[in-house]
């Protein structure tokens, strides 16, 4: 059985992870074998070099739109290995963010002029000429940018070493990466979505992914 290859995006602060743990809980009581990568991989040559230039750092020069989305799209291209062996040895796949968030936050940072190429773009790179595999859904948690926004602030309060970066600073950037993302999803961007509200029914999403 090839695995259904499932991915939850949203805001800095959405509920990602919370949600994809709650989904591999549920899922696994069900028996369900459950495989989970996030997105990008901190600890990795491409993610850290992404991740410095986030936080200001020296990689700050590769910080133009189209530097940080390679560097985020060969993180993905460096992790198919991985990816492949997850897929060949789990019922479902859950990544906590993917390909989409790389369009989404490029195409914001672009402004409405852009958009449409910028969304070809990152298309085309990470899945035609990378061969990163389509996802069977993407999962859209679309939290209100003020609430996902407290969140990671209070995220960052409890542990002051998860310090925001520019982007999670940005309101003006989540609201315009929010409406991509809802772009996204009602054009059916590369794959189906499904878009949730804050605290979503986590049974009712495992019924949607195990495909019941
Ligand atoms: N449904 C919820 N109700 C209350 N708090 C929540 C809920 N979901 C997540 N949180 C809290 O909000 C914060 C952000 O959640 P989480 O880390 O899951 O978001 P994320 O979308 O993965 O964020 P990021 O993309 O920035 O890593 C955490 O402190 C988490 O405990
Ligand atoms: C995978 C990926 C991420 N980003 C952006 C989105 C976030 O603001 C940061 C880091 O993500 P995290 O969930 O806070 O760890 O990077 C992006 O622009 N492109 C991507 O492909």
């Amino acid at each position: 059985m090839v695995a259904r290859l499932v991915v939850v995006e949203g805001l800095d602060g959405a509920g990602k992870n919370t949600l994809t743990t709650a989904l591999v809980g549920e899922l696994t009581d069900r028996g369900v074998s459950v495989g989970r990568l996030a997105f990008p991989r901190y600890g990795t040559l491409h993610a850290d070099l992404a991740a410095d230039a986030l936080h200001g750092g020296q990689a700050g020069a590769a910080d133009s739109p189209h530097a940080m989305a390679l560097l985020f799209a060969l993180d993905r291209h460096a992790a198919l290995g991985e990816l492949g062996d997850l897929i060949s040895s789990h019922d479902v796949v859950l990544l906590d963010r993917y390909v989409a968030s790389n369009a989404a936050y490029t195409a914001a940072r672009l402004g409405p002029g852009r958009q449409d190429e910028v969304l070809r773009w990152i298309g085309e790179l990470e899945f035609d000429r990378l061969g990163l595999p389509t996802p069977d859904l993407q999962i859209l948690l679309d939290t209100p940018v003020a609430l996902a926004a407290e969140r990671a602030g209070s995220r960052e309060t409890a542990d002051p070493g998860r310090t925001r970066d520019r982007y999670e600073r940005d309101a003006a950037l989540q609201a315009a990466t929010g409406e991509i993302y809802r772009r996204l999803a009602a054009t059916g961007w590369r794959s189906p979505w499904q878009v949730l509200g804050v605290d979503p029914d986590v049974r009712r999403l495992a019924d949607l992914v195990a495909g019941h």
